[in-house]
């Protein structure tokens, strides 16, 4: 059965719930619908990714969640705040497409920033900044610097980073867009542990269809001009999944509605 955005399932005490959320961009060229009613409610521990064509509102709507931008109408709320109040209250963590390590602080010293800026003491950041290079694998490379890692490497300190100060939401944008297919497939199955061991509400953006039904327990499909929600998928995979599971008749079934889904976001347009 396809859910739409009005037949979505509500949430109890949804960590995001997001009601009619439109944004519109006002540009040289006219107004640009970056997003137009998308409604969506995120549960606690959920994985949701969104994927959909270039310029379907996913970044956006990630940047909304995160207060970096405003909705024109609609609500949102994240943690039950305004996103604002979320964000101050450091409500989540955020992976961009590019690691974004300063080149002049070592991984350790990167990892640590956020921790700085918020004023830890100084051994909770030392033993914060232990417990995610520990979790990510890097506790070999924490007196390196960013160019001496390989760019999964770099991706994964990036990770630690946003862990650091254990927010209960990561926001992840495109973080392994940029990587090898190998290397990412080991990101994949390392973030789905970390998932799994921490619990965070993840909201996951991603052009990889293989990638958003490994990891996801929902999917949300978007199609663009205006951005909306065309289709959003309930993943029946158990939440251990060996990168195996890639194979099964279940999972290839999945791939084939978000496939589905993304083709009639483009007969639309
Ligand atoms: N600051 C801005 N000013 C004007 N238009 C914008 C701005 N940010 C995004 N847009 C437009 O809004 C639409 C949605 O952009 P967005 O980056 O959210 O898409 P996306 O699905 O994340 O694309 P991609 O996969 O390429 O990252 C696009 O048409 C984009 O050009």
């Amino acid at each position: 059965m396809r859910a739409t955005a009005t037949t979505l399932p509500e949430r109890d005490s949804p960590v995001i719930a997001a009601k009619d959320v439109s944004l519109v961009f006002g540009t040289a060229d006219g107004p640009v619908q970056a997003l137009r009613d998308v409604t969506l409610s995120v549960g606690a521990g959920e994985f949701v990714s969104f994927i959909g064509p270039s310029g379907c509102g996913k970044t956006t709507f990630l940047r909304c969640v995160a207060a970096l931008e405003t909705p024109t109408s609609g609500t949102l709320t994240v943690n039950g705040m305004d996103p604002d109040a979320a964000r101050r209250a450091r409500a989540y963590g955020y992976v961009f497409q590019a690691a974004g390590l300063y080149p002049w602080r070592t991984i350790e010293g990167n990892v640590r920033l956020p921790l700085e800026i918020m004023n830890y003491p100084k051994a909770e950041q030392a033993e914060r900044v232990a417990r995610v290079l520990e979790m990510v694998e890097l506790s070999g490379f924490a007196r390196k610097y960013p160019w001496q890692l390989s760019g999964g490497m770099q991706q994964r300190a990036s990770i630690a980073r946003a862990l650091a100060f254990d927010a209960p939401i990561l926001l992840m944008d495109e973080p392994f867009g940029a990587l090898d297919e190998i290397v990412r497939d080991r990101l994949n199955e390392e973030l789905l542990r970390l998932w799994a061991r921490t619990g965070k509400t993840t909201l996951f953006v991603t052009h990889s269809i293989p990638e958003a039904v490994y990891l996801s327990t929902r999917i949300v499909v978007m199609s663009p001009r205006p951005g909306r929600i065309t289709d959003i998928i309930e993943s029946p995979l158990p939440r251990e999944r060996p990168l195996e599971i890639r194979d099964t008749p279940e999972f290839l079934a999945i791939a084939h509605r978000v496939r589905e889904g993304l083709r009639a976001g483009h007969v639309e347009v």
